[in-house]
């Protein structure tokens, strides 16, 4: 039987700078977002360099003074008091911070990409279904109501057949001059880090999204990576990706459509940052077409055109009032307007609801599709020549990492 009502009890491992911003956004009031029966509380945070690192962060997101501060991910996963984990640190940690937690009987969130690889991100799926757990990858972007809206415009038929999606998440970061030496997450191997991992994620969740999550349950195509393309950064990791795909049946009965994946820490989307570039996302359909303005991992801009003359601007700010910025994004800048939450709340209430219902999976991406995407991007890698150190994609649990 399904529960009414709950108080989901997170515990935060990390506390770097997407965890900021995630464990302030549990404090933005469900309401504004017309939630009435959960909530969410701060009920410990771990931090790897210090316990005073994790009490100052719980200090600085405004935890309850109940809430505890461990001084590792060890001692966070015993906390009996906490019902779900929030893994939030680089691509690298995932796969043992996430076993780390499972083993332990916790539920997880776990901050995109999933893993580093297709077959750590099987084995923690294979985990979580053997001990009866949730897990769930932190694609936040699908949970938000501007993505409900681009799909019902594509499952309502109003876009006709789709032919094309395109999908751009370019983030100028200049890392030669500000991270030559190579130690920042976004260009250090060590960490998994590179564009594809940490933005093309997102230009390929908006093919996903709109070209497969739309098919049929249990009548999904899988795509097929027809070719890519990689520059990379002197250690490896690569600055821009370019991924073109074929998606059966993502035009529905008119059969395949093409799908174009592009990401950068080169150029930039939004260059100016107001918009002034244009649509960053482009579902094209035989009747016509929506466009999604950038950042498209937190877009605020549609524009649907039709052939029928149809011109529809729509603006989506997120509910709040949010907890000021501890937002931080790869290269650094604050992304969250003033008075808005970040909007992360959207995919921590989908967890909530998941335990509510007793489901495992997340509702808009789950399981299955997680480890498409993260075959899809292996496949890119081996195509490009790109490894992560062997200890990075290693499926051995436990390994001791740097
Ligand atoms: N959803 C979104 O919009 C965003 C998601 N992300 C994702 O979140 C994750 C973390 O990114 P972000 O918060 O920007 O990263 P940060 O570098 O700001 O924080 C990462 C944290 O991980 C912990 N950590 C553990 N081991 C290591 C290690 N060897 N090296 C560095 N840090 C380590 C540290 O916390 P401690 O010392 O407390 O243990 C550190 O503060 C990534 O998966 C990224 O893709 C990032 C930005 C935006
Ligand atoms: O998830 C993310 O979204 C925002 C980006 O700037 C950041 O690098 C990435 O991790």
């Amino acid at each position: 039987m399904s529960k009414q009502n709950l108080t989901l009890r997170w515990g935060i491992l990390a506390t770097g700078g997407i965890a900021q911003s995630f464990a302030k956004d549990l404090t933005v009031d469900p309401k504004t977002r017309n939630v009435t029966n959960l909530t969410h509380v701060v009920e410990a945070a771990a931090s790897s360099s210090s316990k005073s690192r994790a009490e100052q962060f719980l200090k600085d997101v405004d935890a309850p003074s109940s809430a505890r501060a461990y001084g590792s991910y060890e001692e966070l996963v015993k906390d009996p008091n906490v019902d779900i984990i929030y893994v939030a640190t680089p691509h690298s940690h995932h796969y043992q911070n996430t076993m780390l937690c499972l083993n332990a009987g916790k539920h997880v969130l776990c901050e995109k990409a999933f893993t580093t690889n297709a077959a750590q991100a099987k084995l923690l799926v294979n985990k979580a279904q053997e001990r009866g757990l949730f897990l769930m990858e932190a694609v936040w972007t699908r949970y938000f109501p501007i993505s409900a809206y681009v799909r019902e415009l594509i499952t309502s038929g109003k876009l006709g057949a789709l032919t094309r999606v395109s999908a751009a998440n370019d983030k100028a970061g200049d890392p030669y001059n500000k991270h030559a030496d190579g130690k920042h997450r976004m260009v250090n191997m060590d960490l998994a880090g590179g564009a594809l991992l940490d933005l093309g994620i997102y230009s390929l969740t908006w093919l996903f999204q709109t070209l497969y999550l739309t098919q049929p349950e249990g009548k999904r195509a899988r795509p097929s990576v027809v070719g890519s393309s990689m520059k990379k950064f002197p250690t490896g990791a690569d600055t821009d990706t370019t991924i073109l795909m074929k998606f059966p049946n993502g035009g529905g009965d008119e059969g395949d459509a093409q799908g174009i994946a592009t990401t950068s820490m080169i150029v930039d989307s939004d260059v100016d940052g107001k918009g002034t570039s244009g649509p960053a996302v482009r579902i094209q359909g035989e009747k016509g077409e929506v466009q999604v303005w950038p950042p498209i991992y937190r877009p605020t801009k549609t524009r649907l055109i039709l052939a029928d003359g149809t011109c529809e601007d729509k603006q989506w700010p997120q509910p709040g009032p949010g907890k000021g910025s501890g937002w931080y994004n790869g290269f650094g800048g604050d992304m969250q307007p003033e008075g808005e939450g970040q909007g992360m709340f959207w995919e921590a209430d989908e967890c909530g609801f998941a335990l509510m219902e007793g489901r495992k999976e997340g509702r808009l991406e789950g399981w299955e599709e997680s480890v498409l995407i993260m075959e899809v991007m292996d496949e890119v890698r081996e195509q490009n020549g790109m490894k992560y150190p062997k200890e990075v994609e290693s499926v051995e649990y436990p390994l001791k990492m740097k």
